[in-house]
């Protein structure tokens, strides 16, 4: 019996892509396909071969190749979108969203061609309504289409945090609520430190400027690099994901995830606590939320749905 190599293709060989595709070799994940458009085929073939050449000094065994051809994609088990333009300083992510819904429906009508069975991990801004088109585009089953926000948004919080207590990052925990953008939800009550609620390590005041610190984590970036978004930390986070879903790990993350009924919301893609695993998005958890939650999650979701309107 042969035993097959998982194969995750990820689409968009920019900032993200690039990255976020060495690092699942790196992790052996899969062997790794990078698509682009045609007219950078040679450079993405080029940026594929060179992390090829790494693996004999890393001592990783994946086979990564660099191709605007989707037919190279075929039966992958999990696709990860990063096609797409990003922003610049005074922009905001919602001003991507006619270029890249466009982009969106014609990269996954090929992803779905090739690849009818994968899970699609999605991170084009703005992410929780390019999520929304890419699951309407590609007609798979709820589960199988998400979108990547809450793993960054959170890491950032507990970067913040671990600086702020001089803490491991391994001993911060916490989890950011609602859109991929500056009204989403960092749930401090939800947030400790080894065990301890966050609450009660530091001053209400100061949790309030990591909270905005945290909204805002993109656009510091952005502002920072003065030619395109961050890429680093959002492609450790997809790996995480991907890896959750190829090792069925049942991991408890936030993920932007289809809702109907879920918090009391219907028709929408947005972040929340989920259970990621073999099957994709395995479980929405429930969270209860006080009244001051609720209501900046109910601001998150009118900001989402005004990008949505976009789209239609
Ligand atoms: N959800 C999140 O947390 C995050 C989202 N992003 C978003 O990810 C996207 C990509 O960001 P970067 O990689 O930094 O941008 P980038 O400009 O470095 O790379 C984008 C790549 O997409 C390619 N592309 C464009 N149209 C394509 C198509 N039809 N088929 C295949 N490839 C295509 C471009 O040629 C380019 O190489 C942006 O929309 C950005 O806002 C970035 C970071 C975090
Ligand atoms: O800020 C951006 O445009 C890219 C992004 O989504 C992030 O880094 O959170």
């Amino acid at each position: 019996m042969s035993i097959r190599r998982r194969k995750i293709s990820v689409v968009g060989a920019g900032f993200t892509g690039a990255t976020t595709a060495f690092l699942l070799a790196q992790k052996e994940l899969g062997d790794v396909v990078i698509v682009d458009i045609p007219q950078l085929e040679n450079p993405t073939k080029g940026k594929a071969l060179d992390m090829l050449e790494a693996s004999p000094v890393q001592g990783f065994d994946a086979n990564i190749i660099g191709t605007s051809d989707y037919a190279e994609t075929a039966n992958s088990d999990v696709v990860v979108i990063t096609a797409g333009i990003a922003r610049k300083p005074g922009m905001s992510r919602d001003d991507l969203v006619s270029t890249n819904s466009k982009i969106m429906k014609s990269v996954t009508q090929e992803i779905v061609k090739y690849s009818p069975n994968c899970t699609i991990v999605v991170l084009t801004n703005p992410v929780d309504a390019m999520t929304y088109s890419v699951y309407k585009e590609s007609g798979f089953p709820k589960h199988r289409v998400i979108g990547q926000s809450g793993v960054l948004d959170t890491a950032r919080f507990r970067t913040f945090i671990a600086q702020e207590l001089n803490l491991s990052v391994k001993d911060i925990t916490g989890f950011v609520l609602g859109g991929h953008g500056d009204e989403m939800v960092p749930l401090v009550r939800y947030s400790y430190a080894g065990g301890i609620p966050l609450e009660n390590l530091i001053p209400k005041a100061r949790l309030d400027e990591i909270v905005e610190r945290t909204r805002k984590g993109g656009g510091e970036i952005v502002n920072l690099l003065g030619n395109g978004s961050a890429y680093y930390a959002p492609a450790a986070s997809l790996v995480e994901m991907v890896e959750a879903i190829l090792k069925d790990q049942r991991r408890v993350l936030p993920t932007i995830a289809y809702l109907e009924g879920e918090y009391g919301y219907t028709g929408i893609y947005l972040g929340v606590p989920t259970i990621i695993g073999g099957n994709g998005i395995e479980q929405i958890i429930e969270l209860e939320l006080t009244e001051s939650e609720k209501e900046a999650l109910d601001r998150s979701v009118v900001a989402v749905k005004n990008v949505m309107n976009v789209l239609a």
